[in-house]
């Protein structure tokens, strides 16, 4: 077999693993490099042509927990961010290597590795390199991220979406209702698509995720010096939606006192920032969404009555996904569509028994869920076969490796997220932590 033309660098401090690496790839490839240091990557790459890169994830002993391999991959993805980067991954490390190709790498491989596995994944990426090189295709290969498929075959679902082609016209104030993750910033979003304000700004203002203490600077805005650290005037998120559409996302988070506040603004059409008594008249179309009972909680008071009425000039339930399992396998194609594109894997598809699974199953986190589950599925399966992984298999997959107890930590916070479907208070609530405090963790883990 002719070599093809094309030069692998192999970065690990194991010498054995790089000399039986090379001896195996040198069959195949013209010239294959190896480093034992990782600190002469950046160096070596600003001096030679490499197709792809084959990056070891551990290379402290004692410290086997994937970041240096992250670390290195960043710092070459900086440098060279078309180049093809397999991460080699000890068995435990599978978790760390799915969240390495989501930020970039382009395949993995576990030790001890198969060496007819190993041949075909670097082929591959050599495949991709020499194409990038030759025709810069990355910029083509867009992903279609702004478009949805919004196809229906769900008795349901057409009856909302023929609500939201009427309703999109109008300037009337809509609420959507429905589990985390059933697709209402979405939905919302396509309102603002079909109406007259599309070319003007849509934003969307996620309640959930503001910490409480932000609420009224974020939304309303603020005049200098209105407290402390308000040290130049600031327009809030709602002003900068002037002309377009505001997206307030779990409104079920607002507090009373800004309950009565936007109340005024959605009646009056005027907002007056923190600390300014001017008002300003404002042209705003307003979405709200919540996956809570917002009847109930008026009745305990916790919601005004008067708002709940005004916000909800039209009100659509928005089905959960086990509603509509019509609808599974035009979004299951969807996603996978998506996710072979971005992960090359061309000759990906599914078959009778993969759409029997996915509509056996009851989607508690609904289409978000599907998403995630078919890009896991994706990432693990090899180029022909499309391997299914069910969100109940993939717990016993992520076999964890050197606990401790941050670790441990994000993953409470990640099951009483989904166990409560995203529902911060509720979530905070079963982990003893107050919301604020809730709040500082899911940032630090990025979640
Ligand atoms: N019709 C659709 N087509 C393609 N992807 C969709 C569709 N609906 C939802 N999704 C995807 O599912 C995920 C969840 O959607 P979205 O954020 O709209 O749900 P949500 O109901 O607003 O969730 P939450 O209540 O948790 O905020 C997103 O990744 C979104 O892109």
């Amino acid at each position: 077999m002719r070599k093809k033309e094309s030069h692998i660098l192999i970065v690990d401090d194991d010498e054995d693993i790089l000399f039986s690496a090379r001896v195996w790839l040198k069959k195949f490839f013209t010239e294959v490099s190896c480093l034992s240091q990782p600190k002469n990557i950046i160096k070596f790459l600003s001096e030679h042509q490499i197709d792809t890169v084959l990056l070891d994830m551990n290379f402290r002993k004692g410290f086997e927990n994937g970041k240096d391999g992250l670390y290195w991959m960043q710092e070459i993805r900086t440098l060279e961010p078309q180049l093809p980067i397999i991460l080699m991954t000890a068995y435990g490390e599978v978790e760390l290597a799915v969240e390495a190709l989501k930020n970039g790498a382009s395949d993995f491989i576990l030790k001890p590795w198969n060496n007819e596995k190993l041949y075909a994944s670097v082929n591959l990426a050599v495949d991709i390199s020499r194409k990038n090189k030759k025709l810069n295709q990355w910029e083509n290969i867009s992903l279609k991220t702004n478009q949805y498929q919004l196809e229906t075959l769900s008795q349901s679902m057409k009856e909302v979406m023929s609500q939201i082609e009427r309703v999109s016209a109008t300037d009337a104030n809509v609420l959507l209702l429905g589990e985390n993750g059933t697709g209402k910033y979405v939905l919302a979003e396509h309102i603002h698509e079909l109406s007259e304000r599309k070319n003007q700004p849509f934003v969307h203002i996620d309640l959930g995720s503001l910490s409480e203490n932000l609420f009224e600077a974020e939304l309303f805005g603020y005049k200098k010096g209105a407290f402390t650290d308000a040290h130049q005037d600031y327009a809030g998120k709602i002003e900068n939606a002037e002309n377009g559409t505001v997206f307030l996302d779990e409104i079920g988070n607002l507090p009373l006192h800004l309950q009565t506040k936007l109340l005024s603004l959605i009646q009056n059409r005027k907002l007056s920032r923190l600390g300014e008594s001017k008002e300003r008249l404002l042209d705003v179309r307003f979405i709200f969404a919540t996956n809570e009972n917002l009847k109930k909680a008026v009745s305990e008071n916790r919601f005004r009555k008067d708002l709940y009425y005004r916000i909800n000039t039209v009100e659509l339930q928005i089905p959960s996904l086990r509603e509509r399992i019509e609808d599974i396998p035009n979004l299951a194609d969807y996603f996978l569509e998506k996710y072979k594109q971005k992960y090359h894997k061309p000759d990906l598809s599914l078959n009778e028994s993969i759409l029997h699974e996915l509509k056996k199953y009851s989607w508690p986190g609904n289409i978000r869920e599907l998403d995630h589950c078919i890009e896991r599925s994706v990432i693990l399966s090899n180029e022909k076969n499309l391997k299914l992984l069910m969100p109940q298999d993939e717990e016993s997959e992520s076999t964890i490796v050197n606990l401790n107890i941050e670790e441990m930590e994000e993953i409470l916070i990640k099951k009483a997220l989904k166990k409560h479907r995203g529902n911060i208070s509720l979530a905070a609530e079963d982990l003893g932590l107050s919301r604020a405090a809730l709040y500082r963790r899911m940032e630090k883990f990025e979640l």
